[in-house]
């Protein structure tokens, strides 16, 4: 639904997206944050199809402040866009005219959710300090893109200069990847030191700069940066190492080819993630990028520059040649002569720790932390105290706090281990508890998530019995749609004004060995559910087989989402839910938590 608002006022606008709530109904859950899109008018159109993209698992109030025409008078047009024309978000376009194009943040601060982080987008050229312009001093994280920009180069610049906390760069997210590689060749034997490196690029390429800024500060060692007359974007990145040099060279779109002495040339596929994909990277992250900005500020300052076409490069011994040319690994003759006669500083870390600092990072950013114990027991009490800790932390913000269980293996020996978590009574009471799934079966039944919730002691807990939220119970199909309605609404009870379903502070999640969580199982439509916080299943292939489970919207609301995995038969769907993303196959990789994603394992569970 469309909705246009011409020659509007924010009161108007607020009122008409409280009556479209309304209307529209179930659309208007769980909303995570307010994306705030500043742009001007010729390059509206794109970003807000890429907003609309990556927002899709992160529903969000998206906000797009368009400068229009500067001259004539002051007016605000508006355009609110909800249901099927604004995705899993609600769109709210604010055209600025005249002397109003100056005053983005007095339009946007009436129109922002309540208690939610703010995150702003600049697709285009940003203000020359993004942290302390209207716009961006009101948000939380600050994200811009140099390479959309007509001078990157002078956009980095600017971005080390007036760096503050929150602020990031598409072209750093676009990079994510190659540095993965980068660092997964190191954690090869004989893991010697990198003395030197050299990152190949079209001039002015800011992701080559950053890469380059990210080794001299991670590495400690001398970094070049050399632009190519040829090729476009990163064009090779070398590291010298004693044994001779590693390569990862880009052969074609989507393609690079990695050498090391003494190994194969390997092909490597390594395309450039789509701007939603790097808008949704960064979405998912709500605390300050460190490695940016010690790979912008610090790094960044340290590579020294040159310029020269890639043949003449690849000649003098600087870059690595095309992947047709990559010398076998006995030609020793790859190490830059300029290189060569730099020696390394003496501090530079072993190649094990940068490997280290970017799986953290990756690990972080894609596929979620990792946290892991020995075996069951100790992972569930490992798995208490952080919930004990997150709980009063949450009381002491905002009053209250809300923990979703899970039922399976895990569920009842994390209730278990809750009782000796160290937790006030007072603290305690402020808790709500709810459920991720649940088996629909009578009051009491043995199958019950949280009947075996109670058997392992959740009644001893001191939380009030009117803040333990179990889901209805049943036993017939045709009771389950009342069912589902009913836990939906129940949920809405406690949320915040213009949501859903509650804040959650700690969703757990159990993983089965076939890779499902809560009652969302592999390749069936419930996990694709974006428009409602609680969904019914029918013939589920684990029994029994009716169930009620939350929507991936309604966990991926929460602050933090942990999967609580044990046991080495779910080493597999682990290993491969963690690599893969909305994999319709592998329901664990569509979950994640707006500010962290665990996933807590047992050492069977971690596998190798
Ligand atoms: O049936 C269910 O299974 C999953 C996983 O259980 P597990 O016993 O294999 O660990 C659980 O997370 C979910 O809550 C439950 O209803």
């Amino acid at each position: 639904m469309i909705v246009d608002l011409p020659s509007t006022t924010t009161t108007e606008i607020s009122k008409r997206l409280v009556a479209l709530r309304h209307a529209v109904g179930a659309m208007a859950m769980g909303r995570v944050l307010t994306l705030l899109l500043i742009t001007d008018e010729d390059e509206a159109d794109a970003a807000l199809e890429v907003a609309n993209d990556a927002t899709r698992q992160h529903p969000a109030r998206i906000l797009a402040v368009v400068r229009a025409n500067r001259r004539g008078a002051s007016r605000l047009d508006a355009q609110i866009r909800v249901g099927g024309d604004a995705g899993a978000s609600e769109i709210v376009i604010l055209r600025l005219f005249g002397e109003m194009a100056d005053h983005g943040a007095s339009v946007v601060t009436p129109l922002l959710l309540p208690d939610s982080p703010i995150v702003a987008w600049w697709p285009g050229e940003p203000p020359t300090d993004v942290a302390t312009s209207a716009l961006g001093a009101i948000a939380r994280r600050r994200i811009t893109d140099a390479g959309a920009c007509a001078k990157p180069s002078t956009q980095l610049k600017r971005r080390a200069k007036t760096y503050a906390e929150g602020d990031t760069d598409l072209s750093w997210t676009r990079i994510t990847r190659w540095r993965g590689l980068l660092a997964a060749a190191l954690d090869e034997a004989p893991f010697a030191a990198v003395q030197s490196a050299v990152v190949v690029a079209e001039a002015g390429e800011p992701s080559a700069d950053l890469i380059a800024g990210w080794l001299a500060h991670a590495l400690d060692v001398p970094v070049q940066r050399v632009n190519s007359a040829a090729g476009s974007g990163i064009v090779s990145i070398r590291m010298d190492r004693e044994d001779g040099p590693i390569d990862l060279v880009r052969a074609r779109e989507g393609l690079s080819t990695l050498s090391q002495p003494g190994r194969p040339v390997r092909e490597v596929p390594l395309s450039i993630p789509s701007p939603a994909e790097c808008l949704a990277a960064e979405l998912r992250r709500l605390d300050a990028d460190e490695i940016y900005a010690a790979a912008l500020t610090e790094g960044l300052p340290q590579v020294t520059r040159r310029s020269k076409g890639a043949a003449n490069a690849a000649r003098a011994g600087d870059i690595a040649p095309g992947p047709a040319d990559v010398p076998s690994s006995s030609t020793p003759s790859m190490s830059s002569r300029s290189l060569k006669r730099r020696s390394p500083k003496e501090s530079a870390p072993p190649a094990k720790q940068l490997q280290q600092r970017v799986e953290e990072e990756l690990a972080e950013v894609s596929a979620g932390e990792v946290r892991t114990a020995a075996d069951p027991d100790a992972l569930a009490a490992d798995v208490a105290a952080a919930i004990a800790s997150a709980l009063k932390d949450a009381v002491a913000l905002r009053g209250t706090a809300h923990l979703v269980l899970t039922g399976g293996s895990m569920g009842a020996r994390t209730v278990t281990a809750l009782a000796s978590a160290h937790l006030p009574k007072a603290t305690w009471s402020k808790v709500h508890i709810w459920w991720g799934d649940e088996r629909f079966v009578p009051q009491g039944h043995q199958d019950r998530n949280d009947q075996q919730a109670r058997d392992a002691g959740l009644e001893r807990l001191p939380v009030p019995s009117a803040n333990i939220h179990p889901a209805p119970a049943g036993s017939s199909e045709d009771e389950l749609p009342a069912a589902v309605a009913e836990w939906a609404s129940e949920l809405a009870a406690h949320a915040i004004e213009g949501e859903h379903a509650p804040r959650f502070d700690v969703v757990l999640l159990g993983v089965g060995p076939d890779a499902h969580v809560a009652s969302l199982f592999p390749d069936r439509s419930e996990v694709t559910v974006t428009d409602r916080t609680t969904v019914l299943v029918t013939a589920s292939p684990k029994p029994p087989p009716l169930r009620l489970s939350l929507t991936v919207p309604a966990i991926n609301a929460a602050e933090r989402v942990w999967l609580v995995v044990a046991g080495a038969d779910k080493a597999e769907a682990v290993a491969a839910a963690r690599d893969a993303r909305d994999d319709p196959h592998l329901p664990a990789s569509w979950v994640r938590g707006t500010r962290e994603t665990v996933w807590w394992l047992d050492e069977a569970a971690a596998g190798d």
